[in-house]
């Protein structure tokens, strides 16, 4: 899975400034942060909506386009993908319950 976003992220950064008629991803970027932001919020709803419908491929579906517009998002705020798998990996073996009960106590 890694590899495949690292590949995402690259062929993201080589179409920034490129055409928007012909790139979805130059679009995008040449749009800015706010629609980036709502195309990935819309993503969101709609891979939720697939998951209490209880469709699989629907929800392969829409979690794709929600790592994908995750990713244009993190290239628009020049965010490098692997900060936040260093982050994901600082977390494993945290468990969100122990990690959530030690934020209350503070
Ligand atoms: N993974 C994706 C990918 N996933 C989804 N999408 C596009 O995301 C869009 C989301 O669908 P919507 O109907 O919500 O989009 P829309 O109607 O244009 O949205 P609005 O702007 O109208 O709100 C569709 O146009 C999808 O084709 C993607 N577009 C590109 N990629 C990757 O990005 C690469 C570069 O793409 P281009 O920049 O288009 O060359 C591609 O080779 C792929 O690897």
């Amino acid at each position: 899975m890694a590899d495949t976003l690292f590949t995402l992220e690259a062929t993201i950064a080589a179409r920034r400034g490129g055409d928007p008629a012909t790139s979805y991803v130059a679009r995008l970027l040449m749009r800015g942060r706010p629609k980036i932001a709502q195309k990935l919020g819309e993503e969101a709803v709609e891979t939720v909506i697939a998951a209490m419908r209880g469709d699989k491929a629907e929800v392969i579906g829409e979690a794709a386009d929600l790592l994908f517009h995750l990713a244009v998002l993190l290239a628009e705020m020049e965010i490098p993908l692997a900060d936040v798998l260093a982050e994901l990996d600082r977390r494993e073996g945290t468990s969100g319950i122990a990690e959530k009960a030690a934020r209350a106590v503070t």
